[in-house]
């Protein structure tokens, strides 16, 4: 029997969606009624009414088939930023994201949803109640922002009325949640190895950690109010928990969640980010004999040490955006979800 097709506003694409905020988007887009192909190099789960399609996103051709008779394209793919491999990040976040533009207006999508970053705006100094219209980081710390920034350029850029394709870029800050592949998972690991002991800093520093739940929630609310007469159109949104925290009594929580002991002792910040840019340079000299990779890099130390939270006024008001699931709950979920992870186990 024929699949009885839905509106067209409501088949979309989400790509990258094998990934950890790509995954928790389906299920909600299914949830909403929407029929989802997910385009993704690799598939990391089956899911009834979801259609795969396994690629590179580098490759059109491969793309194509997965924007067949799709008006809206979520882009939430990017390599790992622990990878820390400038070429991957140009070839994927700069050079893919250009075929993904191109794919869409050859399939005759409508709307392109990009998940950018709020670090795109972050250059290691204290930022506190960012709006959107900072400048972009004239001196990224690291090579995943960098191309971030270029990425969140291509696709705002491509917006245009005329030809009915409408973008608009999501700026969520530090997502947490279940099936989270770095935040929870490296974090437990750095205590298993006896790395969390210190504070870096004077723990005073807030931050924004945003629950997935509330990211997918903005990334939908920008979806359905993408509209030729709508304010977003070729617009950045930050998108958080709206409940700046400190950095370390976020880690703490989520430790002495998990059954491990919270970092007790300062160390001062600019000796460690001395430490985190000496160990990085001598990382990269050495990459051609050895190959390894600092646990506390610049980026992760100037995220450790720094106020960096962001203001959500523009999205609350130009798309009604409130986060639906609290800091509080969203760290009782997510501790919850990492049984193998907890002390002991
Ligand atoms: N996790 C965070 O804290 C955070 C915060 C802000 C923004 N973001 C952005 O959100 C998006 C999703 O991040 P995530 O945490 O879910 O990461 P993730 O690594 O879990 O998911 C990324 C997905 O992209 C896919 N992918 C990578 N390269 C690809 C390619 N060449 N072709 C096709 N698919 C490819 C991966 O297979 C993966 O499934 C990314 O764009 C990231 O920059 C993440
Ligand atoms: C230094 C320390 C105590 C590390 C343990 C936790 C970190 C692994 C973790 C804390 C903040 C996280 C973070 C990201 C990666 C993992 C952390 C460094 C991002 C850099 C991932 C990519 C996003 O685009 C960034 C964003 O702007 O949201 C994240 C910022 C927070």
């Amino acid at each position: 029997m024929a699949t009885r097709l839905r509106p067209s506003n409501k088949r979309c694409a989400v790509i990258g969606g094998s990934g950890f905020l790509g995954r928790h988007l389906v299920e909600k887009l299914l949830d909403r009624s929407y029929s989802v192909s997910v385009f993704d190099i690799r598939q990391s789960y089956e899911l009834p009414g979801v259609t795969f399609h396994q690629g590179d996103l580098c490759d059109k051709q491969a793309l194509l088939p997965a924007l067949k008779d799709v008006s809206l394209v979520f882009h939430c793919a990017s390599p790992a930023p622990a990878s820390d491999d400038r070429g991957l990040f140009h070839k994927v976040n700069i050079q893919g994201t250009r075929t993904v533009i191109q794919a869409c207006m050859e399939a005759g999508v409508q709307k392109l949803v990009l998940t950018s970053s709020a670090s795109v705006v972050f250059e290691g100094t204290d930022i506190k109640n960012g709006r959107e219209d900072l400048p972009y980081a004239k001196k990224p710390i690291d090579y995943y922002t960098e191309t971030k920034i270029e990425q969140e350029k291509l696709v705002l850029e491509a917006c245009d009325k005329e030809k009915g394709f409408l973008t608009v870029a999501i700026r969520p800050h530090g997502i947490f949640g279940p099936r989270d592949p770095q935040l929870v998972p490296i974090l437990v690991d750095m205590a298993r190895r006896g790395k969390m002991k210190f504070i870096i800093g004077d723990g005073t520093n807030l931050v924004d950690f945003t629950f997935v739940e509330n990211v997918v929630h903005g990334h939908i609310l920008a979806a359905e109010r993408l509209r030729s007469d709508s304010p977003i159109c070729g617009k950045p949104y930050h998108i958080t928990n709206d409940e700046p925290i400190r950095f370390w009594d976020f880690m703490s929580e989520v430790l002495v969640g998990l059954g491990y002991a919270a970092p007790r002792y300062h160390l001062p910040y600019a000796l460690v980010y001395g430490l985190a840019m000496l160990l990085w340079l001598l990382a990269l000299i050495l990459r051609p004999l050895v190959a390894f990779k600092p646990t506390f890099t610049p980026m992760r130390v100037a995220l450790a040490g720094t106020h960096h939270y962001y203001s959500c006024e523009r999205a609350k008001q130009d798309m009604g955006y409130k986060p639906v699931v609290s800091l509080k709950e969203g760290i009782t979920r997510t501790v919850e979800s990492y049984p193998h992870l907890r002390q002991g186990a």
